[in-house]
């Protein structure tokens, strides 16, 4: 095989980026990029320029927040700049802080009932608000936390961090496996507006007739493992019946963008998702994970995001991570001590998960319940991440359906965004403090059972079987 291209090594050093961004300081990294704070040169505006230094991850973020472009609780991405031999770079809109820097603060300052349920309504509606939007647009996120929920100074709350989003279902019937970005070669920048927008609606054209029961039946498929409910109709995206694929496709699409043909569930076949629609297990940060995923499950669907937003939830109502496993089993161990044991009666098909029979735990007898995780919390506040952290992803309360909760219109009522207290600090710059940043981000492999009670391996039919107690 090739060596990969030779890249620059610095973004300070890319002519495209300099002649129109003053680069002030590194604010981020992740797995896969820097992230910097820049002044843009035209019109002096503070933007953050994320260097995503994966291929997978740049493609995934560009594609999942071009269609969200008008979503108001997504990060707006300005534009990107992408060459063959170079990382690509995405110029954000820069958003100073963020929910996990929320919910240290009130820790912090040690009030009893936390943040204020007012104040708490207004940041979980704005949650609901972005989530929504992705799963309107069937994009699931994979790798919703605290940290990827961006708070700027005026209290407007957006997703971010798309580099593990994918899109389940594109209705476009843009017949391509090859991916789009061999073909572009060197193309950018590339600004981000509404004529180059890659929207997936409100075209009819023949081509959507070009192979339609392929498509038809992935979207079945689809529609099958995700249990898509009632998408608004507005989007054309799906409103319970599959003929309304007939108004869905895209539109005005950049000839120069070199992601005008990917807008297909199987158009983009990279990191560990395969090409046959399956996806990959390993997603997301452990202690949001869903349990389908722990499982091993390869064709999940948006309900992962929901069950993630119920960790959140819970999070923001008691300040403390809801389960915050210190491995994959341990992760599952705790979240079958709350919610009891995963079987087919609470979770009908779950013994198709393809890890259900290789790891097995003890009957817990008395599972603790949610409740007892969040003492002193409202009913209907329990409630409210009961109906998100359950087995059963079939039974999952969509965001659509949460933002119309009678949890949201009761006293006491959300709180304008002006009143919203929020944080001053960002936090996760000590990566070595406990419980901080390095373990927050952690993904680790599936492979980990060190650390907690005993296992008992035993050979089957299907292999082997590992039992904890
Ligand atoms: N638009 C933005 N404005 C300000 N800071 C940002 C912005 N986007 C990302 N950051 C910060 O940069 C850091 C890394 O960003 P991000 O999480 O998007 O990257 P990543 O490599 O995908 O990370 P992860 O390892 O969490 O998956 C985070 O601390 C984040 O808060």
């Amino acid at each position: 095989m090739d060596p990969p291209p030779a890249k620059s090594w610095s973004i300070h050093t890319r002519p495209e980026i300099i002649q129109k961004y003053q680069i002030l300081e590194r604010v981020g990294s992740g797995a896969y990029s820097d992230v910097y704070r820049a002044r843009r040169l035209s019109d002096d505006a503070v933007v953050a320029l994320k260097e995503v230094h994966d291929y997978q991850s740049a493609f995934r973020e560009i594609e999942a927040l071009q269609l969200l472009r008008h979503s108001p609780n997504v990060v707006v991405l300005h534009e990107y700049f992408w060459r063959e031999d170079e990382d690509a770079v995405l110029v954000l809109e820069y958003l100073r802080t963020d929910l996990a820097s929320l919910i240290a603060e009130a820790k912090k300052r040690g009030d009893r009932n936390g943040i204020g349920a007012g104040e708490l309504k207004t940041w979980m509606l704005q949650i609901l608000s972005g989530v929504d939007a992705c799963h309107r647009n069937l994009i699931v996120h994979r790798d919703l936390k605290p940290s990827n929920l961006l708070i700027g100074d005026d209290g407007v709350l957006k997703l971010a961090d798309f580099g593990q989003a994918r899109i389940l279902m594109e209705p476009a019937y843009v017949v391509s496996g090859e991916n789009p970005l061999d073909e572009a070669g060197s193309v950018q920048p590339h600004e981000v507006t509404p004529e180059t927008e890659n929207s997936y609606r409100g075209h009819t054209g023949p081509e959507q007739e070009h192979g339609a029961m392929s498509k038809e039946e992935e979207y079945l498929r689809v529609l099958d493992g995700v249990k898509a409910k009632d998408f608004d109709k507005e989007t054309n995206v799906y409103d319970g019946d599959t003929s309304c694929l007939a108004t869905c496709t895209t539109s005005d699409i950049d000839e120069d963008d070199p992601f005008k043909s990917s807008y297909s569930y199987d158009a983009e076949e990279v990191g560990d998702d395969n090409r046959h629609g399956c996806l990959t297990s390993c997603v997301g940060t452990r202690w949001f994970r869903a349990p389908e995923l722990l499982y091993g499950s390869t064709d999940y669907g948006l309900e992962i995001d929901l069950w993630s937003l119920g960790c959140i939830f819970a999070e923001l109502f008691t300040l403390e991570p809801l389960f915050p496993g210190s491995a994959d089993i341990d992760q599952l161990s705790r979240i079958i001590n709350v919610l009891g044991n995963l079987t087919e009666e609470v979770w009908p098909g779950c013994a198709k998960l393809p890890d259900y029979r290789i790891i097995s735990f003890n009957k817990v007898e008395n599972p603790i319940g949610l409740q007892a995780c969040l003492l002193n919390r409202s009913p209907m506040e329990v409630s409210l991440v009961d109906r998100l952290v359950c087995y059963d992803p079939a039974s999952r309360v969509t965001a659509m359906e949460l933002l119309q909760d009678k949890y949201f219109s009761e006293e006491p009522l959300p709180v304008p965004r002006s009143e919203l207290n929020v944080p001053l600090t960002k936090n996760g710059q000590d990566e070595d403090s406990p419980g901080g940043w390095r373990e927050y981000n952690e993904m680790s492999s599936d492979s980990d059972f060190d650390g907690f009670g005993s296992a008992t391996v035993t050979t089957t039919s299907a292999g082997f079987s590992i039992q904890f107690s």
